[in-house]
Parts: C-alpha cells; structure tokens; sequence
C-alpha cells in the first residue's frame, strides 16, 4: 500500500489564533499559560484535521519559529542572552527587549518566511536542551497521532547561521552532531522506530554543493543510532547530488520535492536500487491552485513501475506554512475561482485522493469533481482574455527608443534639476487616522467624495512641507496606498484578494498575497488622478509612483496555467499603458520600484540567467513607452549588488535610488567597478530607525558618496520609502536633509 505525508502544516491557526494570543501575551494582556493553551488547542485541531494522513508532522509547531528552537535546544545563545531563560529568553532573541537587540532574521530560501538566524562563534558550546521537543512528542502521542517527527538538520542549521567573529561555523560540525545523536537517542526511547524527517535543504541550493561532503560522516553517525528511521528530506528544488551520499549513509528515506524539483526525477533509479523509502512531494505546498490529480497520478505510477509500493509515500512539496489554511472562510470569491483553488486543508483531501486512488480505492467521484474542474479553468473567459492575448501576441515594442545617453540629455534639459537633487523614495507616515479612513472607505461606511477629500488634503499637506524644507522632486506621499502590490492588484483585472488567505511572514506577523488567476488587463487609470492632483499644487516636478511588474509577480501567488514569462508581459503592459497616461498628463519623472527585485532570485545558480532575463524583459517593457524626455527612476530596497550589477544596468532605468545608509560606501564602489553610467541615488540615511540624523553627519556621508561617484550624477534621498515612520522623525530628518545637501553642494 502507498502511504500518505505531510512535510509540514501551517502553525498560526485558522483565525491567526496564535498571532492574537501572542500579542495579548507581549502587550502583558495575558500570561504564558494562555499561550501554551491555544498552542496546545491548534495542535489538537490540526492533528485532528490531518487524522486521514498517515504520517502527520510532529514538531513543526513553535511559538516563533522553528530554526529559533533549534538554536534554543542546542543551546546556541549569544553570551548577551545568558542571563535569561525560558519564554523570557525565547522572545528577547527573536524580538530584543529593552536593552538587547533580537538575532537577525532573514529569508527561508525562496519563500516569504523569515526565519531567525543563529549567531555564532567559534566560542559557542552546543548542548542539548530537549524539553520543547520532548514536549511536543509526548503531547503527540497522547493525541494518538500518526507521527514523523520533524528536525531541522545539523548541516542546514550551520549553513544558515552566521559567526561573528570570521570563524569558519562548519568547524562546530562535530560538536552539534554530537548533540543532535543525544536528542536522536532521547526521541528514539520514547517511540521506538519513531521516523525522524531531518530536513536538509540547504542541498537544493547551489551553496549545498560545497557541502555534500559532510552527509556521509554525519548521516552514518545518525542511521547507527538504534531503534529510528531518519528521512532526510530536501524542498523547493532539485538536491540530485546528494543522492549518492544519502544512500551510502544508511539512512531509511529520502523525501523529494517533484513539484518544483526539475532534475528530481533523473535519480529516481538510483533511489530504486537501494533501501530507500521514497517520500514523494507531489502536491504543490507553495501555490494556490488545485492539482490536476490525473497528472499526478500519471507521474506517480512512473514512480511505481521502479519502486515498491511499500516504500512510497505521497504528499506535499514541501511543507504547507507557505499557503493559506483553509478556503472555507472565503466566502467573496468567485465561486469558478474558487472551485479551482486549494489551500492546506484542501490539499490534504488531495493527499489522501491521490493515495486512495494509488491504492485502488473508488473515489472515481472525487477524481471526476477534480477533473471537472481543472477542465473549467482551462477555458473559462474570466481567466481567459481574448485582447489581452492579442495584444501580447502582436507587441512590436520592447524598450524604449533612445539610448540612456542619448535620453539623459533630453532630460537634463528639460527637467533642469540641480545637481545633487534631492527626492524621496515615495511614500510619507501612514498615519492611524489615515488607515482608519482607508478601511471605511473600503467597508462602505464613507462615500468615495468624503474619502478623496481626506486623501487630497493628506497630499497637500505632504506637497507643502515638501516646498517648505526645498526638496527639489516632490512625491504625492501615497495615501491611497495600503500596499504597494496590493494598491495595483486591486486596480488591474486579473487579480483576486482573498478574505483570510494568511501567509506566515515571520513571528506573529501575516500577509494575504494577492491571487493573480487571469488574463491581467488594466480597465482604467490606476494613479493618474492622485499624481496629476499633486502635480497641480506645484510648480515643482512631481514623481508618479509605480510598483514595477517584478515585484507584483514576486510578492503574489501567480497563477500556474500560464508561463511566467506570459504573466510578467500583461503586468507590463499595464504598467506601461499607465505610463504613458501619466507623461501625457504632464507627468514628467515616473518611478517604478522594483522592491522585491532581488528576492525572486533562484536557489540554483543554473536558473539565475533565465530569471534575469525574463525580468529584465518585463521590466524595459513596463517602461517601454515612456517618452525620450520622461525620466524612469527606480528603487531596490536591498545593498548586495555585486552580482546583479550588469542585470541592473540592463533594466536601463535613468536613475536607480538604493538602500546604502547601513551597508557604506563598498557598496557604491560595486557601480563605479561595473561602470554604471545611470544616475544614481544611494539614500543616505537608515529610515529603519527613528533617529533623526544630524545635517553634519548627512554632510559627511555625502562627501564619502563623492569620493566614489561623480556628482553629475548623484541623486540625495532616504533609504526607503517612510511610511513607517512617524511625521515627528520625517520632518526634522529631511529637512536636514536637504540642508546637508545644499552645504555639499558648495
Ligand atoms: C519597499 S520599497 C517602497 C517603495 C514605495 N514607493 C514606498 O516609498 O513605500
Ligand atoms: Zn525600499
């Protein structure tokens, strides 16, 4: 019989239970126990809705997140924490408290989780502190749940981690493999032949590559240990090169993402020829949309022709924390749209579809409904747009027409701005009351004329302290802006928003990704009124304000019946059609920032050219008909260029603002080396923080600028857009600003 899987189950709860109760608990509006009750109530009910599976995650639950309880049970504390301990500890490191500040967070591979990284030195003394885990199994075991126990793995956790002090963190190997063997050993006690899943993915990165070395050595020392099985389990790419190894380690099995993993397949042989138990991901635990079970069933008697069906297992990719919990709450969406969606809860029926139907089972209803369905989406005319189609078919323009040197001229002329201009990066302090009107307006309780009313004053009010303190290129401040994707989805055709379709960012925090399911059009104008509204308060230059076709795509869940490449071209394609209604409106600099340019960036360095390509495209297309004579900035929020230097210049904008303030001048000397012949603005101070910065300390991080970039050529402004920040902090700060620049200026 083929069994059935779950990598692992999304933690926050349907109602974002745990978010609210850890709130309550860090405003002191309730105490720890509460906590652990909802934590132990969300667990009941997510065992409970994954009764059907047969090896349910055990240990993917945490309060935080999970790299952060690895480090606390392998003891792996920076010495400013020492004097802490329990709860206390848990969240000083992940959130800082008064006095210490929080380990750094960073992106989990490719996803939108952030996980907290572990901060080392070749000083740290690893040793085991169980408890939680402990806990968590035996609380499994009360609750009579099929069980696979979830571990972080040793190689991954160091990969992950970063020292403080330039040691090489793989020489600390050995000592956390030692204790991992104690808490293998303390696992194994409890349940004996209790499966562990040991995730390693880090080897579907090409960082893996360096370390495939250490599997042998480590995963040996594990298999020996009596009375387990470990699965040693890779997602979100192919990990074909640690095949070998893994099988040489004697371990009991390997779990492979197929959904995402291209190469995966090519092993496959390799696999059937040793011992290996075959976890199989094939059901998407990264998108939205329901799986054509008919495919997987078709790829998964491939897999059943090699190996035997006792050593197969069916379901998910990877784990489902990346997708929201449950449709069941969405009672605005299309129904069609609906009918063609899954979220976790409803890919597990897909889990256990698949593995009945594997098995012989008569489900030959629910398979027809799967059918049904995939077929309606595949002609229905809300996805399918026949102008939409045509246009993409029949584009004839890519780029716009001059040069940069050629365009820079023009510009120069007639935009007369001096040198060292000063701007921002777009958006002002989003202010409680603005928020409040924002919904009511959203929810109907103000007519569309009192919440204009409110926005344009919000925006004279910005345009006037702009020509107050003399910044040279003014922005509207983006007021009718909750999101800087979201604001364009809602505005374009194509896109759905869900109504709890939470995604755990990081910590307590969510996002509800924007569904692009369709033909994406653009009805009508999507910010011309609020810019040209701007523009006609001055006689200074007003900056229009786009997110840029990269970033919608990145930070949406995107539809999987078309190409990538396909989407990215009607995205924009909107984009430039609003464009061009701006510059014809008067509007004569337009930005389209590209936040999250770099984190769409594949985890395979084989991939990278492909996606650099395909955004370049997506981006000189989104800018393609703006005239000679309009200037196209850009923004990236982010300070490694070094390897994206030559794909950034090839997006051709005319001036780029970067985030420098933390990360100095090395930074800049990347665009003087590449020879980056744009215009640049590296903003010069951190809008992270609430500190205001001094005018002699802005004045001295513009001459550094200098000394490295020619000042023909450099823009003066912020980090990042300063919506999270309070007007007390923007006002002083950029007001210094612009003197600094003035004094630099002489
Ligand atoms: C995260 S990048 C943000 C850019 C946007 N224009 C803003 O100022 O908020
Ligand atoms: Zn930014």
């Amino acid at each position: 019989m083929i069994k059935s899987f779950v990598t692992g189950f999304p933690r926050i709860g349907e109602k974002r239970e745990l978010k609210f109760i850890l709130e309550k608990f860090w405003t002191k509006k309730a105490e720890f126990s509460e906590v652990l009750e909802v934590a132990n109530e969300l667990k009941k009910r997510h065992y409970n809705y994954q009764k059907d599976i047969d090896l349910v995650s055990v240990n993917d639950f945490c309060l935080y997140d999970i790299m952060l309880d690895h480090i606390v049970a392998f003891n792996a504390i920076p010495k400013r924490f020492c004097h802490l301990k329990d709860e206390e500890l848990y969240f000083a490191l992940a959130r800082g408290n008064s006095s210490l500040h929080a380990l750094e967070m960073t992106k989990w591979f490719n996803t939108n989780y952030h996980y907290i990284v572990p901060e080392l030195s070749k000083d740290t003394k690893f040793s085991l502190n169980s408890k939680k885990f402990i806990d968590e199994l035996n609380f499994a075991i009360e609750n009579r749940v099929n069980l696979k126990f979830n571990l972080i793995g040793p190689i991954t956790f160091l990969a992950l981690s970063k020292t403080i002090d330039d040691s090489d963190k793989f020489d600390l190997l050995d000592d956390l493999v030692a204790e991992y063997e104690k808490l293998l050993g303390e696992l194994a006690s409890i349940k004996k032949d209790i499966i562990i899943q040991i995730e390693e993915p880090i080897f579907s990165t090409s960082k893996g590559e360096n370390l495939v070395k250490f599997i042998k050595p480590v995963y040996t020392k594990f298999s020996s240990i009596k009375d387990l099985k470990i699965l040693f389990s890779t997602y979100f790419e192919h990990s074909t090169n640690v095949i070998k190894d893994v099988i040489e380690s004697g371990i009991w099995g390997i779990g492979q993402d197929y959904v995402y993993g291209k190469f995966c397949e090519k092993c496959l042989d390799l696999i059937a020829n040793s011992n290996l138990t075959l976890f199989a991901g094939v059901i998407d635990g990264r998108n939205i949309w329901k799986s054509d079970i008919s495919k997987k069933l078709e790829f998964i008697s491939k897999l059943k022709e090699k190996i035997n069906q006792n050593r197969l297992y069916v379901g998910t990719s990877c784990s489902l924390l990346h997708v929201p919990f449950s449709l069941k709450y969405e009672d605005n969406l299309d129904e069609n749209l609906k009918n063609w969606l899954s979220f976790a809860i409803e890919k597990l029926d897909e889990i256990t579809l698949l593995r009945d139907l594997l098995n012989g089972v008569d489900r030959s209803d629910d398979l027809d409904k799967n059918i049904k369905a995939n077929q309606s989406r595949k002609t229905s005319t809300i996805v399918h747009k026949k102008s939409v189609r045509n246009r993409v078919e029949n584009l004839t323009k890519f780029q716009r027409d001059l040069s940069f040197e050629e365009r820079i001229k023009i510009q120069r002329d007639e935009l007369k701005y001096p040198i060292l201009p000063t701007t921002t990066i777009g958006s002002f302090p989003q202010t409680t009351e603005l928020r409040q009107m924002r919904n009511a307006y959203k929810k109907g309780l103000i007519d569309s004329e009192v919440y204009t009313n409110h926005i344009k004053d919000y925006i004279k009010d910005c345009v006037k302290f702009q020509e107050e303190i003399d910044l040279d290129v003014l922005v509207h401040g983006e007021p009718e802006r909750n999101d800087m994707v979201e604001y364009f989805g809602e505005m374009l055709d194509g896109f759905a928003f869900t109504s709890n379709g939470w995604v755990q960012s990081y910590g307590s925090r969510c996002v509800k990704p924007p569904l692009l399911y369709a033909d994406v059009s653009r009805p009508a104008a999507m910010t011309v009124e609020w810019i040209t509204y701007a523009q006609s308060l001055t006689q200074k230059i007003m900056k229009g304000m786009l997110t840029g076709p990269v970033t919608i795509l990145n930070w949406s869940f995107v539809r999987d019946d078309e190409s990538k490449d396909i989407v990215a071209t009607q995205v924009a394609l909107a984009i430039a059609d609003e464009i061009n209604d701006l510059q014809n409106a008067g509007i004569k600099i337009i930005q389209v920032d590209e936040a999250a340019f770099k984190e769409g960036y594949p985890l395979r360095d084989e991939n990278i050219k492909d996606y650099e390509n395909s955004s370049i495209k997506a981006f000189k297309l989104s800018t393609s008909l703006a005239f000679p004579k309009t200037q196209i900035h850009t923004h990236m929020c982010y300070s490694e260029f070094n390897d994206i230097i030559k794909t950034i210049e090839a997006m051709d904008a005319d001036v780029i603002s970067i985030e420098t303030a933390r990360s100095g001048n090395e930074l800049l000397k990347i665009f003087k080396e590449a020879g980056y012949k744009a215009e640049v603005g590296p903003g010069i101070y951190d809008i992270h923080s609430p500190r205001i910065p001094s005018v002699e300390e802005m004045v001295k991080q513009i001459e550094a600028i200098l000394e490295v970039l020619p000042k023909e050529r450099l823009w003066i402004n912020p980090d990042c857009g300063l919506k999270t920040r309070k007007w007390e902090e923007v006002k002083p700060s950029l007001k210094n600003l612009v003197e600094a620049t003035k004094i630099s200026r002489v």
